[in-house]
């Protein structure tokens, strides 16, 4: 066990400062939240204001960091050492920190006030419990007050878990969530000490991304089972046939999925240690250790005292175009619900949509009145073979249109110009044509379009790459294609 979780399960929360009387009370810049959202935010803000004194209040106790290599490149060491380098290989081979920063970029806080070319000053496990927006007053958990000029809340999400795990504290540590470095240490961890079973529980990205890096995973002697209600894996994404085609493909892996169940208890066993889960269907299954994965909420728990709106839909801040809640405070990244131009109100939990609704803000705190008209793409890796980037909204209950590379031409295809829900187009490098998909089909690489009254509102970019700027386009045209085989064409596909 490291030592910082030794010393985070003794005492509480890790906080540095220990004492806030050495946190600056009186800073131009505040930013809420350690994440990418809010370090994009710090770098626009030098970027308009070179000698900004920013300060930034995190409840972990971390300088800021990324979180996708968490469920992907990061379980490809299988040296123990990496829980506490928490660095990865990155695709071109060269090895990257997790964090944006090392500690030296940091300013001191207690240099906060005097430095004169400014800075990022990092308070670590320390959190904002209330803003008031009128005074422009921001309340440490301790009740110390920070008085801001501009301030930005980027407080991300935290993991919803449901019964039967809501009350984890019963499970030992054997049962966990998954969202930050101390998840992610003490997963590896307990691997690194034996486990040799691992339950992940839910569907989607995140269960589904863990669940592929897991099973292949040091010497692979690990067991690892997919539990989730769903048919077919993200199958939140994709159509029905590529979520089926996609959860194949996973076993193949060696990810054993179970999927079309639920959860009816779950219980320590064994002398505790081990759990063993009761599926909807009767079930039983009894594993060392289980990851929930079973989505998220915003935090905004701050909102309520401080009289802040939450969209009843999302969850997350309301901010408007320019991401303000009021004037001079700020939401953005997971946290904040928006209002996207082409789409309408939605709340984005992704990397990109972190980045640059963090680096608006950043511009806007320093003066500029620009409002968000990104729109925020994503991705996901699943093992080797199944990589993708999205746009726009990804929803399988629009119908879909999909175009697939086909190596082999075939010539027995019939040409239609239906549309319906879920029927894919298949292309040949001669030739292109219509079917609807069918068992034994190969979807290795294509392009997916999600449809809305015949418009283009949002694209998969399945196994296909540098591709997202042309995707971005057509959104961005919202009009009726004729025919998208043609749309399909300028992407390419059939290249290698
Ligand atoms: C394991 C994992 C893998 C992912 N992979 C991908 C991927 O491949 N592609 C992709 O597009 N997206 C991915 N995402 C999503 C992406 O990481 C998030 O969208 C992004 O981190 C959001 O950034 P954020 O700054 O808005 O919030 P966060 O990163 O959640 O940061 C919020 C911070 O605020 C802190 N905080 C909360 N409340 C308070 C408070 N009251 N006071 C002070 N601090 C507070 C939190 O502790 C946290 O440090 C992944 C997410 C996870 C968890
Ligand atoms: N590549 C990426 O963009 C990426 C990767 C990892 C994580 N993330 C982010 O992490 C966050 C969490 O992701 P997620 O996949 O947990 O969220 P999600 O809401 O997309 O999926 C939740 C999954 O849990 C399942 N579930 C819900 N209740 C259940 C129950 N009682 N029993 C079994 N299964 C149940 C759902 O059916 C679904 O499969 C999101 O913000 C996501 O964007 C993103």
């Amino acid at each position: 066990m490291s030592l910082l979780i030794v010393i985070v399960s003794l005492v509480g929360p890790l906080k540095i400062p220990q004492n806030s009387k050495n946190i600056p009370r009186k800073v131009p810049y505040l930013l809420v939240g350690g994440g990418t959202c809010s370090f994009s935010a710090f770098r626009a803000i030098k970027s308009h204001d070179p000698t900004a004194k920013v300060l930034l209040i995190s409840s972990e106790p971390y300088y800021p960091y990324m979180r996708p290599p968490l469920t992907k490149e990061i379980w490809s060491d299988d040296n123990p050492e990496v829980v506490e380098k928490l660095s990865f290989k990155q695709w071109n081979g060269s090895e990257r920190s997790l964090f944006f920063e090392p500690e030296e970029f940091f300013l001191p806080l207690e240099k906060f006030d005097e430095e004169p070319k400014g800075g990022l000053s990092v308070a670590r496990g320390w959190s904002i419990t209330q803003i008031d927006a009128d005074k422009k007053l921001a309340t440490l958990d301790d009740g110390t007050q920070i008085e801001y000029g501009k301030c930005l809340l980027a407080t991300g999400i935290h993991p919803k878990v449901v019964p039967p795990f809501d009350k984890l504290k019963h499970f030992n540590n054997k049962v966990s969530v998954f969202r930050n470095i101390d998840d992610f240490r003490k997963l590896r961890e307990a691997l690194d000490s034996g486990v040799e079973s691992v339950a992940i529980v839910g569907g989607s990205l995140l269960g589904s991304e863990l669940a592929c890096s897991l099973s292949k995973f040091g010497s692979s002697k690990l067991k690892v089972v997919q539990i989730f209600p769903e048919k077919g894996s993200l199958a939140k994404i994709l159509p029905e046939y590529l979520s089926k085609w996609t959860t194949e493909k996973l076993r193949e892996q060696g990810v054993n999925i179970i999927s079309g169940q639920e959860l009816k208890s779950a219980a320590l066993t064994n002398n505790d240690k081990q759990v063993e889960l009761t599926l909807s269907d009767g079930k039983k299954i009894s594993v060392d250790h289980v990851v929930v994965a079973t989505g998220s909420n915003a935090n905004t728990e701050l909102a309520k005292n401080s009289h802040l709106e939450i969209d009843s839909v999302s969850g997350g801040y309301l901010v408007n175009n320019e991401l303000a809640i009021r004037s001079d405070l700020y939401a953005a990244g997971d946290c904040a619900c928006y209002y996207d131009v082409l789409l309408g109100r939605r709340r984005v939990e992704h990397h990109d949509h972190a980045v640059s609704s963090g680096r608006l803000v950043g511009e806007n705190m320093t003066g500029a009145r620009k409002s968000y008209t990104h729109q925020p793409m994503f991705w996901s890796e699943l093992g080797a073979n199944i990589g993708f980037e999205a746009i726009g909204l990804i929803d399988p209950s629009l119908p879909t249109v999909a175009v697939y590379a086909k190596l082999e031409p075939s010539s027995e295809k019939v040409p239609s110009q239906e549309t319906e829900n879920n029927v894919a187009q298949q292309t040949t490098s001669s030739k292109i044509s219509t079917s609807t998909p069918k068992e034994g089909e190969d979807y290795s690489k294509g392009i997916i379009f999600y449809l809305r009254d015949d418009i283009v509102i949002g694209i998969i970019l399945w196994n296909l790459y540098g591709k997202v700027s042309l995707a971005r386009q057509v959104l961005k045209e919202q009009r009726k294609f004729e025919d998208l085989n043609e749309v399909a064409k300028l992407f390419e596909i059939h290249e290698e």
